[in-house]
């Protein structure tokens, strides 16, 4: 919004945000107002422009918040909050559109300041991705003849791309700019027309043969149909089959000793669960369908192994992806396909059909350089989420690493009932001093008030602090007897194990420093509080 001598801005939190309370909270504590306007006023004062561009991304930080970076938000007042890589990204992106918004309807005199500000904004942008996001290694003596006849098949169907696949180090394939990309450039762009979905089935014998099953999802329909496809030596699909792993390695192919490696974490656990649902899943369906229908169904192509080989495709290479009738669906999606995870990704928002072009468009959210990896967000998980459906660890500081923990929070009245608490790796909050500890502020208002109901806030006086004494006791004791069902781990000999066994060993090595983190973060904690009550009795003694 501009008049002829104002420029300015109003950074909205929409009304219908589903966390426009605890937002609209956050936003007071630092100063502003949920429909907050910025004056974009060229100044000769030195640092007129980081003064404003400090202020739009502090806001625009707030208004992006997902649940989780909520919950571990800090409620205090202090500038330069950072909350998560995607956090970042995703509010220096919606303050460049709202200056591209501007910058096509404002009047001349005008364009100067919001340039500059788009240029300071877009180099904050870059020297974010440069700072956090990690630089794979490509492997150049790897060929990857099978992956570039997929890419020429692509192209003659209609796929534009700005990358060529090779092998980066400790990822399989990976997707690498072939010249500099910058934000808002598409990197790729898939038509519908190549997309595996639900569509393909639908004129199948198999399709009428499965609608017929009770309960069966279109997801676990699709899964069939692509195990016995990927044998089809007609299939349109037949080149993208043959650039598919014929082992994808997740966490639910874990052999015994690297199930075993687990003992002590909650992965172990949901492994097995994960495991054992897919059996039950399988065994409800074969080998009956094969007996049934053995042309449709061939025994060989449907054994367990395939199964489970189908399941780990579907898990670690499936998209859900919107398409323009509104519907929501599962798709495998050639190409694309390539792309790897990053904590810092360059393409975040992927997920929906362009209806004016038919296409997916992998938009970047921030530069890439030539011959770098190109990556995505293939969402907001946590390691173990990683480890049992896709095979690998995200290298850095995973903020959704996160452990739940099993506190019933129906009598804290402030919050829903429905509120989960957790913990994550102190060293990821910025708020060690008394009363924070790196912990998370709903999780200790929560131990505060059920111990103490009448509870004054965050006083120095001696009954508060014994009550902060004795959460914190009790929180210690938690991790530590955690830590103690976790055996340590080294990852001296990593060289020594198979696939899995590395994975359980390093994914053990991480849970037990969160696990540490927390327990060392209470101590500290501990000793503050003794110190303040020794301080507190010392006056009262005095006084
Ligand atoms: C959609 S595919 C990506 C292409 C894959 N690299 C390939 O060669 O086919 C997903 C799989 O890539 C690998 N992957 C993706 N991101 C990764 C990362 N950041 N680190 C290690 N492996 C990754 C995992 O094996 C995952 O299951």
């Amino acid at each position: 919004m501009e008049t002829d001598e104002e420029l300015s801005v109003v950074l909205e939190l929409p009304n219908d945000d589903i966390f426009y309370d605890k937002k609209e909270k956050l936003l007071q504590i630092k100063g502003f107002s949920p429909n907050e306007r910025i004056y974009l006023r060229h100044s000769s004062e030195p640092g007129w422009m980081s003064a404003i561009v400090k202020v739009l991304v502090q806001i625009a930080r707030i208004i992006h918040l997902n649940e989780l970076e909520l919950y571990f938000a800090d409620d205090v007042h202090s500038s330069g909050e950072f909350y998560s890589p995607r956090n970042e990204l995703e509010a220096l992106n919606f303050i460049v559109s709202l200056i591209d918004t501007l910058l096509s309807s404002c009047k001349h005199w005008h364009t100067n300041v919001l340039q500059e500000l788009q240029t300071t904004i877009l180099g904050l942008i870059s020297d974010f991705g440069d700072k956090n996001g990690m630089k794979a290694i490509v492997e150049k003596d790897h060929f990857c003849d099978q992956e570039e006849l997929l890419l020429e098949w692509g192209k003659s169907n209609g796929v534009r791309t700005q990358l060529q696949i090779a092998y980066v180090k400790g990822a399989g394939r990976g997707a690498i700019a072939e010249k500099d990309l910058k934000v808002g450039d598409i990197a790729l762009e898939i038509p519908v027309s190549i997309i595996i979905s639900e569509e393909l089935v639908l004129e199948t014998d198999m399709y009428n043969v499965l609608k017929e099953v009770d309960g069966i999802s279109s997801e676990t329909i699709l899964l069939l149909w692509s195990m016995k496809e990927k044998h089809n030596s007609n299939s349109k699909f037949k080149i993208y089959f043959d650039t598919l792993p014929e082992k994808f390695n997740t966490g639910l192919s874990f052999g015994i000793d690297a199930i075993t490696a687990l003992d002590g974490t909650l992965l172990l656990e949901e492994i097995m669960q994960a495991r054992q649902h897919l059996h039950d899943q399988y065994d409800e369906l074969f080998p009956a369908l094969c007996t049934a229908f053995p042309d449709i169904f061939p025994p060989k192509l449907y054994t367990w192994e395939h199964f489970l080989w189908a399941c780990e495709l579907w898990y670690s290479n499936g998209m859900k992806i919107m398409f323009s009738d509104g519907t929501l669906k599962t798709c495998l999606i050639p190409i694309a396909g390539f792309l790897n995870h990053s904590l810092c990704p360059h393409i975040m928002h992927y997920g929906k059909v362009d209806t004016a072009a038919n296409s997916l468009k992998f938009r970047l959210s921030r530069p890439c350089r030539s011959g770098e990896e190109c990556c995505l967000s293939y969402g907001n998980f946590s390691s173990s989420y990683f480890l049992t459906f896709y095979g690998f660890l995200p290298q850095g500081d995973n903020p959704y690493d996160v452990i739940p923990l099993d506190i019933d929070s129906t009598e804290d009245k402030s919050m829903s009932s429905s509120t989960t608490h957790m913990v994550r790796g102190t060293w990821l909050s910025n708020n060690h001093n008394m009363y924070y500890y790196g912990l998370p502020s709903p999780l200790l208002d929560h131990l505060r008030r059920s111990r103490s109901p009448m509870l004054r806030t965050k006083t120095y006086l001696q009954g508060d602090l014994e009550n902060e004494l004795e959460i914190l006791e009790d929180l210690r004791s938690i991790f530590d007897k955690m830590l103690d069902g976790m055996d340590e781990t080294s990852l001296d000999n990593r060289e020594m194990w198979s696939w899995d066994e590395k994975l359980a060993h390093e994914y053990k090595f991480q849970q037990r420093r969160i696990v540490s983190s927390i327990s060392t973060s209470c101590l500290t904690g501990v000793d503050m509080a003794k110190n303040e009550l020794c301080k507190c009795l010392a006056e009262d003694s005095l006084g």
